[in-house]
């Protein structure tokens, strides 16, 4: 896991250089899911960090594990803030961040998508700021007609 969000903020700073972007800092929101996918993107942020991004995490639904505890910690202490509530609307997104990281689901997602998430992918399908997924687009896969993300970046682990 400590590689693979290292892979993966690596391979977001040579796609998208923080000198590239808008803002400076470039702003990015992390978006965790609820498995090893999200402690990949937990490990991404902080890379992202130290790489010169700004990125606000969101982590709506936490397994309660040492592991992942121990990641959010890390996390804190780099004050990287983690949001209360998705942003409602897609533009909202477009307006606050450069980039999205989509760390949401990986290779066991399976089934039509869940609440909260459905939401969420619902949001994520409406921003125009590039999405880059950790291991697959979330979603993809799903019965539903238009519920997966479409990563403008898809980084295997
Ligand atoms: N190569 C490796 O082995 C490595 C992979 N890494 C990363 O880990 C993910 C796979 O991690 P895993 O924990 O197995 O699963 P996910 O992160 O993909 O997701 C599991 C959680 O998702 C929930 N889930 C599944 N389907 C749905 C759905 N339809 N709606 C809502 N939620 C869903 C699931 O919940 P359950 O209630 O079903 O249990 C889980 O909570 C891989 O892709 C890589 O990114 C590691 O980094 C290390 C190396």
């Amino acid at each position: 896991m400590e590689l693979a969000g290292l892979s993966c903020a690596t391979a977001i700073a040579k796609a998208y250089p923080p000198t590239s972007m808008s803002r400076s800092p470039a702003t990015v929101l992390v978006i965790c899911g609820p498995g090893n996918n999200g402690g990949d993107g937990l490990v991404c942020a902080r890379h992202l960090k130290l790489f010169g991004y700004q990125p606000t995490i969101y982590y709506p639904k936490r397994p309660n594990k040492p592991l992942f505890n121990a990641l959010v910690t890390q996390c804190q202490k780099m004050d990287i803030p983690f949001l209360g509530e998705m942003p409602p609307e897609p533009m909202l997104i477009d307006e606050l961040y450069d980039l999205v990281v989509d760390a949401i689901f990986g290779f066991s997602f399976k089934g039509d998508v869940r609440e909260p998430f459905r939401t969420i992918l619902s949001i994520l399908n409406g921003v125009t700021v590039p999405i880059a997924s950790i291991d697959i687009p979330s979603g993809s896969g799903s019965k539903e007609v238009g519920s997966g993300v479409l990563p403008c970046l898809e980084v295997g682990t």
